[in-house]
């Protein structure tokens, strides 16, 4: 509110300063900004179930942006690990068509009736979910369709969904192919950022036949005030703040906004969409495995209130046997793990219990064993 003021009062003063014929237009433009307003969400509403921020704006310039052609890219890219968690690819080599194919398929599958979409539900956790996030209690303005990836492939009997179902299975293995790559080259240039040997030494986690992996479309119904009024504002958060538990994620959405991440000091800002580029989040586990160098970095979604944002994210994980440690070829002399030992099954175990914006990482901090026990 104070925002619309204060924006208002300084284009009054800036029409006063004009000629007629100019004053006239901006007049219509002023009036344009004022309707507009009245039917976009109050920052007031959006928060009404999330913490408060210093910072809620749409920006661009504290986004990293990596060209992956560029040669320097491998140390932009650890910098953005490091600092943000969170960075965005251009030039990335997945082509336009991989992503907008997918996205038709799953437009028309999420315009199908309600009771056609349950039939591959409720999500348990793979299939078709609605509102109900995960198995403890989190709900979001959002429906989605959750499915594993068995060697480098989507797992057709992750969801009820036919094999020979019109939707999907063409697109969505186009797409993991060229995102699991994309993943693959991300984690090469990692590794060559950090100067650690073998290259391959994450990459070959999500390539390996056994990589415990999965792949998520979301969809979010334009919400608007009444509705999210009538549920007591709960259900204005599409996807509730959480961390991946993952080594990345790869997120492509159309061009809708709502994605938004938190920076270290604990403001959120608002991702600017793009459907042509990818975002890359770091996950829990490779915040293990640079002993704490990278950062996972929470996000959570807020549901718009005019447009659907549909969303399609890659979780790279590795094989369930995996022991996630620091790297040893990464640490320093005499550098100790900050946490303690476990290997994916047993953190994915633990996070899958956890409600969504749960401290999932916490839990295996060695601060937290009471002291004199390590
Ligand atoms: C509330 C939950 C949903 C989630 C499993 C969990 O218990 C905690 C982690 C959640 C999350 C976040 C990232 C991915 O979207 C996801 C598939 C994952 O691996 O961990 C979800 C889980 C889910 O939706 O089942
Ligand atoms: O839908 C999005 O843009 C992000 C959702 C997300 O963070 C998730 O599914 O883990
Ligand atoms: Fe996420």
């Amino acid at each position: 509110m104070r925002y619309k003021k204060f924006i208002q009062t300084h284009i009054l003063l800036f029409l006063t300063s004009l000629k007629k014929k100019k004053k006239s237009l901006l007049m219509i433009l002023l009036d344009m900004v004022v309707s507009c307003q009245s039917i976009l969400p109050n920052s007031s509403d959006i928060h009404r179930t999330c913490k408060p921020t210093s910072a809620d704006q749409i920006t661009n310039n504290k986004i990293p942006v990596i060209d992956m052609l560029d040669p320097q890219a491998k140390f932009l890219i650890t910098k953005a690990c490091q600092e943000l968690g969170f960075f965005k690819v251009v030039n990335h080599g997945v082509p336009i068509e991989t992503m907008t194919k997918l996205e038709s398929d799953a437009v028309k599958f999420f315009n199908l009736p309600e009771c056609e979409k349950d039939k591959v539900g409720p999500a348990n956790p793979f299939g078709y979910g609605n509102k109900r996030i995960g198995s403890n209690g989190d709900v979001g303005w959002v429906e989605y369709l959750l499915f594993a990836i068995n060697s480098g492939l989507v797992s057709e009997k992750s969801t009820n969904i036919p094999a020979n179902s019109q939707f999907f299975w063409s697109a969505i293995n186009e797409y993991v192919t060229a995102v699991r790559n994309l993943a693959c080259v991300v984690l090469e240039k990692i590794a060559d950022g950090l100067t650690i040997e073998p290259k391959n030494v994450l990459s070959k986690l999500l390539r390996d036949e056994k990589s415990d992996s999965c792949f998520r479309l979301n969809h979010y119904p334009p919400c608007t005030e009444l509705e999210a009024l009538s549920s007591g504002g709960r259900n204005f958060i599409g996807f509730g703040e959480h961390t991946d538990p993952q080594i990345i994620s790869i997120i492509r959405s159309n061009n809708t906004t709502g994605l938004q991440i938190s920076l270290r000091d604990g403001a959120w800002i608002s991702v600017p969409p793009d459907q042509h580029f990818f975002f890359i989040i770091v996950g829990d586990s490779l915040q293990v495995m640079t002993n704490g160098r990278f950062r996972s970095v929470k996000h959570r979604v807020l549901a718009n209130n005019i447009k659907s944002r549909l969303s399609m994210i890659y979780f790279g994980g590795p094989p369930l046997s995996e022991n996630i440690a620091p790297l040893s070829s990464l640490m320093d002399e005499g550098e100790e793990s900050l946490y303690k030992e476990f290997t994916w099954h047993e953190y994915k175990k633990s996070a899958y219990r956890t409600r969504l914006g749960a401290d999932r990482l916490g839990l295996f901090e060695k601060k937290n064993i009471p002291y004199g026990q390590i």
